[in-house]
């Protein structure tokens, strides 16, 4: 069977991940990396994935089924998307939820132009958590829903800091507030501030001679990402920051608490624990890619959110294997 062609475009986390996940996914072939860093100077986990300069991405049109993009959506995704979509089908994992609807159209009018299919901000949250988040609303429309992350690693928060002047590197915790979650738990329904459900912690290695006052002053009020929440700045050093805070665990879940019929109390949840945020989302861009290649063989073009594809698209079972298997 013709096999999926992909690149990856970005080489971080994200990126790295997608190289592993597409180990487990037979029907994709990976024809190479997409850096903006030195090509030669670039080793892939794997061992065995050729790098290319991201300027030489117009050579392989026609060549990459799917590009998935792997940039930070602090800076790099927003310039990325479109640029990319005017050239392949697209996935991203673009997670600046205040700013999704700008990008879509972005997006959109360039995947348009050319052709092209593009799925955005796909992941777990955004992703997989909306999704969960549209289902449950649709079916308990009285009701009020409840979205809780962590204790872990927010790689988008993480870029968001590692971005700033004076950075030389960081990870962001977000912390759940324990008594907003009994709260949930128990059923009382209540009114939930942003600032009442989570806080978020953050461990930076500044440059040499940085102004940390001025970094920390930045973090904090971070519209999007920080100026929201109660958010702690530690500074530490590279070596700290490498035993310390290498791995990137993270999960949460979805709740929500609604009524039917004759009053019955009824509730919704989906959950996660993931030992690396990363590599799970790596996992759902590759079912993502797969679902952008097959909606573009239809002549489905333009910018699509996981709530545009049905999920039979994410699989590669025939429909027959699905009914038969997991109906
Ligand atoms: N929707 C969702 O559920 C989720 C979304 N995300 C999103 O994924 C985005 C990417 O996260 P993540 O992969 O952790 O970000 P990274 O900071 O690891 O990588 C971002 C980019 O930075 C560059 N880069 C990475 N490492 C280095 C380095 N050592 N030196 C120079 N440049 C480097 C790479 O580009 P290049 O190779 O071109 O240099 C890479 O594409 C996040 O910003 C977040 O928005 C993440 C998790 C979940
Ligand atoms: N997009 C998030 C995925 C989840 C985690 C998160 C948070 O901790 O604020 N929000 O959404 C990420 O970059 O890790």
């Amino acid at each position: 069977m013709e096999k999926i062609r992909v690149g990856i475009v970005g080489y971080g986390n994200l990126g790295k991940g997608v190289e592993l996940a597409l180990q487990q996914s037979p029907d994709f072939e990976l024809t190479g990396i997409f850096t903006r860093r030195a090509p030669e100077t670039m080793q892939s986990v794997t061992g065995n994935v050729p790098f290319f300069h991201i300027d030489t991405a117009k050579d392989y049109v026609g060549k990459i089924d799917v590009m998935i993009l792997c940039g930070g959506s602090a800076t790099d995704i927003p310039e990325q998307g479109p640029h990319f979509a005017a050239m392949f089908n697209t996935v991203d994992s673009y997670d600046t939820h205040a700013k999704i609807p700008e990008y879509h159209a972005s997006v959109d009018e360039k995947a348009k132009q050319n052709g092209n299919t593009s799925v955005i901000s796909t992941g777990w949250d955004p992703g997989l958590f909306s999704l969960n988040r549209m289902i449950a609303e649709a079916i308990l429309p009285v009701g009020k829903e409840y979205t809780f992350w962590g204790k872990g690693v927010s790689q988008g928060h993480s870029d968001a800091i590692r971005r700033i002047e004076g950075v030389k590197g960081g990870v962001q915790y977000t912390i759940p507030m324990e008594s907003a979650l009994e709260r949930v738990r128990a059923g009382e329904d209540p009114e939930l501030s942003t600032r009442e459900k989570h806080m978020r912690e953050c461990f930076v290695v500044a440059e040499d001679g940085a102004d940390k006052d001025k970094i920390a002053e930045t973090i904090k009020t971070m519209p999007n990402y920080f100026d929201e929440y109660e958010t702690v700045v530690h500074f530490i050093s590279e070596d700290e920051l490498k035993t310390e805070h290498a791995r990137m665990p993270h999960g949460g879940f979805v709740i929500r608490s609604g009524k039917s019929g004759r009053d019955s109390k009824q509730i919704i949840e989906f959950s996660l624990k993931l030992q690396s945020n990363p590599e799970f989302t790596a996992s759902v861009l590759v079912a993502y890619a797969r679902a952008a290649y097959r909606l573009n063989k239809e002549g489905q073009s333009g910018a699509k959110t996981v709530f545009d594809v049905a999920p039979a698209y994410l699989s590669p079972k025939s429909t027959a294997q699905l009914m038969k298997e997991l109906l």
